[in-house]
């Protein structure tokens, strides 16, 4: 873990994020980079344990595909099981699914297996970002359907859109970058000032 992270709400391991350099079709950014290097991915989960505490799960339900892994990362930190949510026709057991539109504007199913757990079970929805909020919206309906509670929901970051904002507004919400702060609104413009010094050997392996 790093010894100075740097103030909560500017994080040193904000920068490392990449931009998009493809295109319209694909997100604006790439937060996975922050995965690579083991300081940035410590200090990012420490932030986000330190954040949930005394919010109390039973599992975590984490969103295909890079709701993965940040999703078992903080499971295995907490010691509870893993439910992966996934991207349509992937699951060879009985299933539950919902469709979603998110920021693509691309509706797309996702499915649960059927059952995942008891009534009442406390679910921690984690998922790598939350734009539109479409894909989080489906992942609370397949666990409300099947008479799970969801416990929190879980980003890097969750821009102020309309639909997320109520999701913040209806849920506990943790996420690394803080609401109203800089980081914020520049995530709501989708363009980080550190994309302009943006260098991908700092996130480099050690
Ligand atoms: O709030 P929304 O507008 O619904 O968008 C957020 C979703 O989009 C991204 O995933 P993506 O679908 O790009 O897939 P990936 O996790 O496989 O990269 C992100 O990780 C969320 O899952």
């Amino acid at each position: 873990m790093t010894q100075d992270k740097g103030p909560r709400d500017d994080r040193w391991y904000f920068k490392l994020m990449s931009p998009n350099t493809k295109g319209p079709k694909f997100a604006w950014l790439d937060p996975t980079s922050i995965y690579i290097n083991q300081r940035a991915f410590q200090d990012l989960l420490a932030d986000l344990l330190a954040d949930l505490d005394g919010v109390e799960f039973d599992v975590v339900g984490g969103l295909d595909a890079m709701g993965f892994v940040l999703g078992a990362a903080l499971a295995a930190r907490r010691d509870v099981g893993f439910l992966p949510i996934r991207k349509v026709g992937k699951l060879c057991v009985d299933t539950d699914k919902v469709s979603f539109t998110n920021y693509s504007g691309r509706t797309q199913d996702m499915e649960m297996r059927l059952p995942a757990f008891a009534p009442g079970t406390r679910v921690l929805l984690v998922d790598q970002w939350i734009e539109t909020g479409g894909t989080m919206e489906g992942a609370i309906d397949l666990v409300t359907r099947q008479k799970g509670v969801v416990a929190g929901l879980v980003a890097i970051a969750m821009e102020d859109t309309p639909r997320a904002s109520v999701l913040r507004d209806t849920h506990t919400v943790v996420t690394a970058i803080q609401p109203a702060t800089k980081w914020q609104e520049e995530c709501n413009e989708q363009t980080l000032s550190s994309f302009a010094s943006y260098d991908a050997r700092d996130a480099f392996p050690i």
